[in-house]
């Protein structure tokens, strides 16, 4: 049998997580597997990700590549994939989930509430300066230093996992925020120097997790990937994105979303949501979490982690959420 050939960006990142993806199936399934580099729009671009409009730019290259019949597979971060799924492109397999939490990478070993406090490296008494381009992060990082009596100032970067870290080693910013699994899978995790409870810094939908994705109508290959999925965190991603999808917000809008499996009483395990959006400066946030019960078949439990997320989005929007995502994507 030939050799499926996996499309991936180039960045140390995408190459990271598509090669462990393609040694899984190596291990589960015996098929040889070839990487494919395929460059991206976001790849190119310098500006900011939400001036291009947004991470979706990462996913429509190699999009194309499987279309087209170039390439067999593809593995994206899944909260760089579209909410809307082209009925051509199936969702072959979402594998086990990394840890979704984001990471704080500072000075001096800093925590980010002991940064906070501390204020700027020089003593001048200015507020810390942290590094995100995400309005996400931004928003929480600001209700956080409000909720310590602090201020905190926001700098929007861009660039690979290196070049943020740089930042911080360089002495240009007092540290920077990058989502823990992405650190973990460059082998930068000993950079990290505190990583944030999601009741503080909620992470984006999908975080932490990635999408395996193949042409639909080939049902052999989509049933021999989907010897990859992970049900649980495919129901956990569900409820995530469903929230994000009904906030009907750009990828680059600042809403967050976390599904656990969570046991209730010993022997019963439910599923626990929690949703928050919130202005870029903080000003104004909500967040609100919901609990549902997790049926025994993986398809029901899907289905059922689908309407709870749009059913919390329901309640926010209802709460007024829709004021509070100015910034989303046109
Ligand atoms: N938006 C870029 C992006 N897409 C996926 C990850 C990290 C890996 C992940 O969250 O699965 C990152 C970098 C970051 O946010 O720090």
């Amino acid at each position: 049998m030939r050799a499926l050939r996996l499309g991936t960006r180039r960045s140390k990142l995408a190459m990271a997580q598509s090669g462990q993806v393609a040694e899984r199936i190596r291990r589960l399934t015996g098929r040889s597997v070839e990487l494919v580099e395929v460059v991206t729009t976001g790849d190119i671009s310098r500006e900011h990700l939400t001036a291009i409009g947004g991470t979706g730019v990462f996913v429509s290259a190699l999009r194309d590549e499987l279309l087209a019949g170039r390439i067999d597979l593809a593995v994206h971060s899944l909260k760089d994939l579209p909410t809307a799924q082209p009925p051509e492109l199936a969702l072959a397999a979402v594998p086990g989930r990394a840890d979704p939490r984001d990471a704080l990478v500072a000075r001096d070993g800093l925590t980010l509430e002991a940064l906070l406090r501390a204020g700027a490296a020089d003593g001048s008494g200015r507020p810390a300066r942290v590094g995100t381009g995400s309005p996400r992060r931004m928003s929480q990082l600001h209700v956080h230093a409000r909720s310590l009596g602090c201020e905190i100032t926001t700098v929007p970067i861009r660039g690979n996992v290196d070049t943020r870290i740089g930042y911080v080693r360089a002495g240009e910013l007092d540290a920077v925020v990058l989502a823990s699994a992405g650190l973990h899978r460059v082998g930068s995790e000993e950079a990290i120097t505190d990583l944030l409870d999601p009741d503080t810094v909620l992470p984006a939908p999908g975080q932490g997790a990635l999408a395996v994705e193949c042409v639909a109508s080939r049902d052999d290959l989509v049933a021999e990937l989907g010897r990859l999925d992970d049900p649980p965190t495919r129901i956990a991603v569900t409820a995530e994105r469903a929230l994000l999808s009904a906030l009907e917000a750009g990828c680059s809008a600042p809403v967050a979303a976390l599904a656990d499996h969570r046991e209730d009483e010993p022997g019963t395990t439910v599923l626990h949501l929690r949703g928050a959006v919130g202005t870029t400066d903080g000003a104004t946030s909500m967040q609100l979490s919901t609990t549902g019960p997790v049926p025994a078949s993986d398809g029901e439990a899907t289905a059922r982690a689908d309407r709870m997320g749009r059913d919390l989005a329901a309640e926010m929007l209802a709460k007024g959420a829709a004021g509070l995502m100015g910034e989303r994507a046109q």
